[in-house]
């Protein structure tokens, strides 16, 4: 087995789970997915999450949907012709800040789990609350004030765990789960965030949480990269006990389950790495470095950056780093990202990427300084909701043409995006690049509007997917033993896809400067302010 040996990935985003085999030296060998909505219609997702009919800020995913997804998913391998058995190590990652519930007895059920059956059959009485709360929820706005009073307020928040309260991260969702549901709280064994649930079903076991998806919870120290008491504490009632203690990112934690073994033919001696969070994953599979900023256009628009201290911010997160103890992440991230522009791609451009790339491209860098914000579900960053159209003087309620609210759309997300990437110190000019990854990083258009707002060359690698496929160099890495830097250093560079054009700078900064401006003043019109500043 040692000459063939094989890495699988999985990652399990908000739409979709994805798998992918790596061979030796990295090469992609296969990958195949299962979209939530489409091929699982019987839980009734819309891209991948289920809004509460009653209260919108409530966004949840059913576990059972994950669960019925990961025996889909591993039929699909075999039907697309992988020899699972050659597959030396698993790893995972997922969509951050969600969270799973396992019902006491849960871990038990995992352990004997009998390969005739499907997962979902088995584990139909193993969560204590069905749909898990994710990373679009932004219900928790009591649980974060609570949290930041706890420790003396956002800024010392930030200092212990990389981040401002946030509604989306764990901590906040268990509370309030804890405050509004104590009997399932209660009769809950353990709780997972979604990387470690998809470990937990390889591993056949409750499988720990790691520090780089840990550090979104605001329960983590990101220095000490332990649980911090006083936060569980301030959060729900034996919470320690539930999340079990947290491991580095790339420790082997043991062999795959049996199931896997007896049902798919996997190796006895396959071996389970640790899980993380799919920006950490996507670090390492882009293979990032301190010049870059990475940007992935997937459901969420996420900028990431290596960091070599934790920088203090409130708008924006620093993450335990996955594969250098030493170094962090620091994680932007905006809820509004592949389905806004969907949305805006259905009401302009028939539906068409080819069509919405025909009418980006005809309009001017600049948009005759016309400017949209949009915010279908209330976007983290900054803190609203709706659409706000401006022409060159003032806000409208239309633009004047399909083409314009399209471009609209696209430069006012990467202003946006800007903006807040300044804000946490990174540097455009002087080299600076920009490595994007992707559903939408496959679209040229749309990476050369990148190139412009940001007045640096973008660059891709051949596959989009580098949450995933940083899972399964990160199986080799945690299987091995060894440096991630040695592991990844067999991949081919990244390619420039586009360079800015010169009048780029001269069009984008007043722009990026007029963003702050409209935002400042929209905050203050609708009274929604950060909750930092509510509290000051
Ligand atoms: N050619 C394209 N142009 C723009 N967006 C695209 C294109 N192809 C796919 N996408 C977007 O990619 C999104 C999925 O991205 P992906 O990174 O796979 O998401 P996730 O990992 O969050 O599930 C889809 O919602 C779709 O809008
Ligand atoms: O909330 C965040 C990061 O803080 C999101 O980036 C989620 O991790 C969702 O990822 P995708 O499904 O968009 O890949």
């Amino acid at each position: 087995m040692t000459e063939n040996r094989q890495y699988l990935g999985l990652d399990l985003s908000t739409q979709q789970l994805k798998a992918g085999i790596v061979n030796e030296n990295l090469e992609t060998v296969l990958q195949v997915s299962v979209v939530f909505d489409t091929d699982l219609p019987e839980f009734r997702t819309q891209g991948g999450a289920i809004i509460d009919k009653y209260d919108p800020h409530c966004i949840t995913a059913p576990v059972l949907m994950w669960v019925k997804a990961f025996d889909i998913l591993m039929d699909r391998l075999v039907v697309a012709g992988a020899d699972l058995a050659q597959i030396a190590a698993v790893s995972g990652t997922a969509q951050q800040h969600g969270s799973v519930y396992w019902q006491k007895g849960a871990n038990d059920t995992l352990k004997t789990l009998d390969p005739s059956q499907f997962l979902h059959e088995q584990l139909s009485h193993s969560f204590s609350i069905t749909n898990s709360p994710i990373w679009k929820d932004s219900s928790t706005t009591k649980q974060c004030k609570e949290l930041e009073k706890a420790v003396g307020g956002p800024e010392e928040l930030a200092k212990i765990t990389g981040s401002r309260a946030y509604e989306r991260f764990t901590g906040p969702q268990i509370a309030k789960i804890f405050q509004t549901r104590p009997e399932a709280y209660k009769s809950t064994e353990r709780i997972s965030l979604i990387s470690s649930f998809v470990c937990s079903l390889l591993l056949g076991e409750i499988a720990p949480n790691d520090i780089s998806d840990g550090s979104g919870m605001h329960l983590l120290d990101i220095r000490t990269k332990t649980w911090h008491q006083p936060l569980l504490d301030a959060c729900a009632a034996n919470l320690r006990e539930k999340l079990g203690e947290p491991v580095a990112s790339n420790t082997n934690l043991g062999p795959i389950s049996r199931y896997f073994v007896e049902r798919y033919h996997f190796s006895p001696d396959c071996r389970v790495v640790a899980c993380t969070g799919d920006n950490p994953a996507s670090l390492i599979g882009m293979r990032l470095r301190e010049d870059c900023l990475a940007v992935s256009l997937g459901t969420s628009d996420t900028a990431f950056l290596w960091l070599m201290e934790p920088k203090l911010v409130l708008d924006g997160h620093v993450l335990c780093n996955p594969v250098d103890r030493e170094a962090f992440l620091g994680l932007l991230c905006f809820k509004n990202g592949s389905l806004t522009r969907e949305r805006i791609r259905n009401s302009c451009a028939d539906k068409s990427w080819d069509i919405f790339n025909q009418l980006l491209e005809s309009t001017p860098r600049g948009n005759f300084g016309n400017m949209g914000l949009y915010y279908d579900v209330h976007e983290i960053l900054p803190f609203l909701k709706g659409d706000f159209r401006f022409n060159k003087s003032q806000r409208v309620q239309k633009f004047t043409s399909l083409e314009v609210e399209v471009r609209a759309c696209i430069e006012g997300q990467f202003i946006a995006m800007r903006s807040y990437a300044e804000d946490f110190g990174f540097h455009i000019g002087n080299g600076a690049k920009i490595l994007a990854t992707g559903g939408a990083s496959h679209n040229r258009s749309i990476l050369q509007v990148l190139a412009d707002v940001f007045n640096s060359p973008v660059y891709v690698q051949e596959a989009a997917n580098s949450a995933m496929l940083g899972s399964a160099y990160q199986a080799k890495t945690g299987l091995l033993g060894k440096d991630y830097r040695d592991i990844i250093a067999v991949l081919p560079e990244p390619q420039k896809v586009c360079d800015p054009y010169l009048d780029a700078e001269e069009i984008y900064a007043p722009m990026v400067r007029r963003y702050r401006q409209i935002v400042k003043e929209l905050l203050q019109e609708q009274k929604v302010r950060p909750i930092f500043d509510q509290e000051n």
